[in-house]
């Protein structure tokens, strides 16, 4: 097997992800086994908008009740795994959409009662991973799980990729969204540790969808996982020379 590498890509990015984006993920796949974990944040808004579901977050958590529930398993586990497998068939790499109830794929336990079917991932199906990527399949995860009861839970896109990353021994995660990075003053901030971004944080520079990024990234480094890169779906994210372009953050690295 091939070292692996866990993609997630963001909802913010889904719908307008670029043929570049996809050649380098290709290349990407060359030396590399891919997990792809998707979003669909602002899918999910919108159609809560049109059945008239309240909309509501916490910290960045959805509230989850038992409507909007149905609705998340809709439009993750339908529409937009289908549509992202599709990308993948279109741009030459053979997917199996799935959503982490099967096959236990992550098995889920509530967060906090607070954000009602909101889960946190108990253990990840590792071998379900490899037996698909032996295949050369690319296994394309959509963040709904479920407990040993069968209930499902919402999970957040970037806390389940950093635990398929963990469980799989994976030494690079990636975080794809609709930015080159972090930025500051406009400028992409190229190599980032654990202090620069909790300043940045705490001075409102890195605000909204960005934080629960960087703080899973940062959560990820605390296991297996030895880089995260958060890179730009709209663009190629690699260079001339095979370098990844974005912002890194590598384990015991310090930035500057
Ligand atoms: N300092 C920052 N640098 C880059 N993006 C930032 C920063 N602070 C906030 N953001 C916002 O974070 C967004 C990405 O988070 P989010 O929309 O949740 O992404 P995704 O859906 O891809 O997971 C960017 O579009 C940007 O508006
Ligand atoms: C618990 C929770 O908040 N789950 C997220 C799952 C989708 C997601 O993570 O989407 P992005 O990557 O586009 O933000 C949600 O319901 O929006």
């Amino acid at each position: 097997m091939k070292e692996a590498i866990v993609v997630k890509c963001g909802g913010s990015v889904l719908a307008r992800l670029s043929d570049t984006f996809f050649s380098s993920l290709q290349k990407l796949k060359a030396e590399h086994d891919l997990v792809v974990v998707h979003g669909g944040g602002p899918e999910i808004d919108e159609m809560l908008t049109k059945l008239n579901i309240p909309v509501e977050k916490k910290n960045g958590l959805r509230v989850t009740t038992k409507d909007v529930l149905e609705v998340v398993e809709m439009i993750l586990c339908g529409m937009v795994n289908k549509n992202l497998v599709a990308r993948f068939e279109k741009n030459g790499a053979s997917a199996v959409g799935l959503s982490g109830c099967d096959g236990k794929l992550l098995e889920a336990a509530a967060l906090n009662e607070e954000l009602g079917y909101v889960g946190d991932v108990k253990t990840v199906n590792v071998k379900l991973l490899q037996s698909l990527l032996s295949q050369e399949l690319v296994p394309v995860v959509s963040p709904v799980g479920m407990d040993t009861s069968g209930q499902l839970y919402n999970i957040n896109g970037d806390t389940a990729a950093g635990a398929i990353a963990s469980s799989l021994g994976a030494k690079q995660l990636l975080f794809v969204t609709d930015v080159p990075g972090v930025l500051h003053n406009g400028e992409l901030i190229r190599e980032a540790d654990e202090e620069l971004l909790s300043s940045l944080i705490e001075e409102g520079v890195i605000t909204g969808g960005m934080i629960p990024k960087v703080k899973a990234a940062l959560a990820s480094l605390q296991g297996e996982v030895e880089q995260v890169i958060i890179v730009d779906g709209l663009k190629g994210f690699i260079d001339e020379n095979g370098a990844i372009i974005g912002t890194t953050v590598t384990k015991g690295v310090k930035a500057g």
